[in-house]
């Protein structure tokens, strides 16, 4: 009930409350659905060929029959007028109760997105992305079936209401047996809704690995084929095809189940209230001819309840997850991603003190530096083992994550939440796996600076050691650069991304191993235009390799988390016990 309630909640909300019209048109056109029912009698009773049913005695109109005593013909036009008004209100209904439903759908899409986008990094590190994929797309589909089945409940219970009405005109005791039988029959078969939407539950659990699997095939298709493993990859989807089969069966199973149990009951619910109405009450035939036109309208309405009830129920689980996700993503929302903040300016360095930070599940901190200063416009290495902390350490002066405890400060300005999000905007980021959006050069390098002219554009890319290549291309700038970047070599696509940290002119630049993918000539190349942007920038640069350290200013090394010598280069390197000196040295051993 708490669901539905939270979801009637978000459908009004996201319609601005129009589901109200929607409504208000459904019982219009149920309204006229019942007067051309009541029209009918008359009509029948007319044309009748002995003429022997009074018109008075016609149920519902029988004073304005006595009264007006209209025509067959004027009677007959009544009747197509208002079957010609109730389709065009069924058509209107429709068409703005989908609308409404379309633009409220894609505003729970959008906010999602929108929620993902402002989040904190941390919430994504330790969510599945697959998980979010089945949300955004499988679970908000089934939370717009939901939407459209309450639709249809509303309208099957608008109608229920107007032909109980009708039918109380004519005999209350008929009304309340169809009533209370058929009431009875939709609550005998709640156990068999209730495990339909335990099914339903299932289904959308079902899609969600759906994604899962169809998504590790796709991005990890690479390593699928080197080491011959797609055969693999395709027996786990036929495993996971043929179990969400079976599961999809036993849900078709029990739906069908209620189906039949309902036809069934309600076709012996219609046989008493035949027997009733003649046998019992011993009503007379025009009476009996429009309630049982009434009966065989309103058990379609009750099956209508079984079915959609289970539909709607078995999607609500969707909306119990989207809600679950935006909740969750919204509440671990960046402060300053909806509060514009200035940006800490780096003029004289950034200084880390006590700085720790731990991930969920990890007991020790990963990382824990007490006091380091990186000075501005130098170019600082970070070196050290794999897993010694450096890619932690780049995150936290990028802010794209937040330290457990201690200071980060940009000259005299703490780093905290409300500037991060404005101090991102001063950083840019060479990635170790260099990722570009399927769209032009140019779409990929305006991402970091949308102002940027097309001279800075050609400008950044022959820094970058990758503007002939772009120039040889018959597209140019313009050329596509495939899904993530496909098209191009990794050693092109990190020059590319290169390019595109370099257009955005930043305060610090962050190179996380961004010549890990690049051959030596072109490494050397990159080591060059590094060296021209020193002073112009401040850089730090984490490396494995020895032309990349032997650039830096000053160095930081780390060992399990923590900062084991930092200090200008030179000082370091002329020191032979320095960790520094073993990674240069000819004996140099591998980082
Ligand atoms: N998202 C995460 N969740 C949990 N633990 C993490 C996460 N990221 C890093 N770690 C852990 O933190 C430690 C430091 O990792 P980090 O990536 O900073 O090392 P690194 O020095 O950059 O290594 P490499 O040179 O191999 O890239 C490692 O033990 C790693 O397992």
């Amino acid at each position: 009930m708490g669901s539905f309630k939270s979801f009637y909640r978000f459908l009004w909300q996201a319609t601005d409350g129009q589901i109200l019209l929607g409504t208000l048109l459904t019982l219009a056109a149920g309204l006229t659905e019942g007067l051309s029912l009541v029209l009918l009698i008359p009509i029948l009773a007319m044309s009748g060929a002995d003429g022997s049913v009074a018109l008075d005695g016609v149920p519902v109109i029988g004073r304005f029959m006595s009264d007006f005593r209209p025509s067959l013909s004027v009677l007959i036009a009544l009747l197509l007028l208002v079957v010609i008004v109730q389709a065009w209100l069924l058509r209107q209904k429709n068409l703005y109760n989908s609308r409404i439903m379309q633009v409220a759908v894609d505003r729970a899409r959008l906010s999602l997105f929108k929620s993902l986008g402002m989040a904190k990094w941390e919430a994504h590190s330790i969510t599945r992305m697959s998980d979010l994929n089945s949300v955004l797309i499988s679970d908000i589909d089934r939370i717009m079936a939901a939407a459209s089945s309450l639709q249809v409940l509303i309208q099957a219970c608008l109608l229920l209401l107007i032909y109980s009405g009708l039918a109380l005109l004519v005999s209350w005791q008929m009304t309340i047996f169809a009533l209370v039988s058929g009431g009875l029959l939709f609550v005998m078969l709640y156990p068999i809704r209730k495990k339909s939407a335990s099914y339903g539950k299932d289904l959308s659990y079902i899609f969600q690995d759906r994604s899962s699997v169809i998504l590790e095939f796709l991005t990890g298709m690479r390593v699928a084929k080197s080491y011959s493993a797609e055969e693999e990859y395709v027996g786990r989807f036929k495993q996971h095809l043929a179990d969400s089969r079976s599961r999809m069966m036993t849900y078709i199973k029990v739906t069908s189940n209620g189906t039949f149990a309902f036809q069934v009951g309600s076709a012996v619910i219609g046989v008493a209230f035949v027997w009733m109405a003649i046998s019992v009450l011993r009503l007379d035939i025009i009476n009996i001819a429009f309630l049982i036109l009434i009966f065989l309208r309103l058990v379609p309405r009750f099956l209508v309840l079984q079915q959609y009830s289970e539909q709607f129920l078995s999607c609500l689980s969707a909306y119990d997850k989207f809600r679950d996700t935006i909740e969750f993503f919204s509440a671990e929302a960046e402060v300053s991603a909806t509060t514009p903040a200035v940006p800490p300016t780096l003029g004289k360095g950034i200084r880390l003190v006590d700085v720790a930070k731990s991930y969920p599940g990890s007991g020790k901190p990963s990382l824990h530096v007490d006091d380091v200063f990186l000075r501005a416009g130098a170019i600082t290495a970070l070196v050290g083992p794999s897993g010694s902390g450096k890619s932690t350490m780049a995150d936290l002066l990028l802010g794209l994550t937040r330290p457990s405890h201690g200071t980060i400060a940009i000259d005299d300005i703490a780093l905290d939440d409300k500037n991060r999000r404005a101090w991102r905007n001063r950083v840019a980021f060479v990635q170790q796996d260099p990722f570009l959006f399927h769209d032009t050069i140019e779409a990929n390098l305006r991402l970091a600076n949308p102002e940027a002219r097309e001279g800075q554009i050609w400008h950044a890319l022959e820094l970058a050691n990758i503007a002939q290549l772009v120039e040889a291309l018959p597209d140019g700038i313009q050329t596509v650069v495939g899904d993530r970047g496909i098209r191009f070599s990794g050693g092109e696509r990190q020059r590319l991304v290169l390019a595109r940290a370099l257009i955005r002119q930043p305060d610090l630049l962050i190179l996380d191993e961004a010549t890990s993918a690049l051959d030596w000539e072109n490494e050397a190349i990159i080591v060059r235009t590094i060296e021209k942007l020193r002073g112009l920038m401040t850089i730090v640069t984490i490396a494995h390799r020895p032309s990349m350290v032997s650039l830096a200013d000053d160095v930081i090394a780390f060992s399990e988390g923590k900062v084991v010598e930092a200090g200008p280069f030179a000082s370091l390197a002329s020191r032979s016990d320095s960790y520094l000196a073993s990674i240069l040295g000819p004996n140099s051993v591998s980082i």
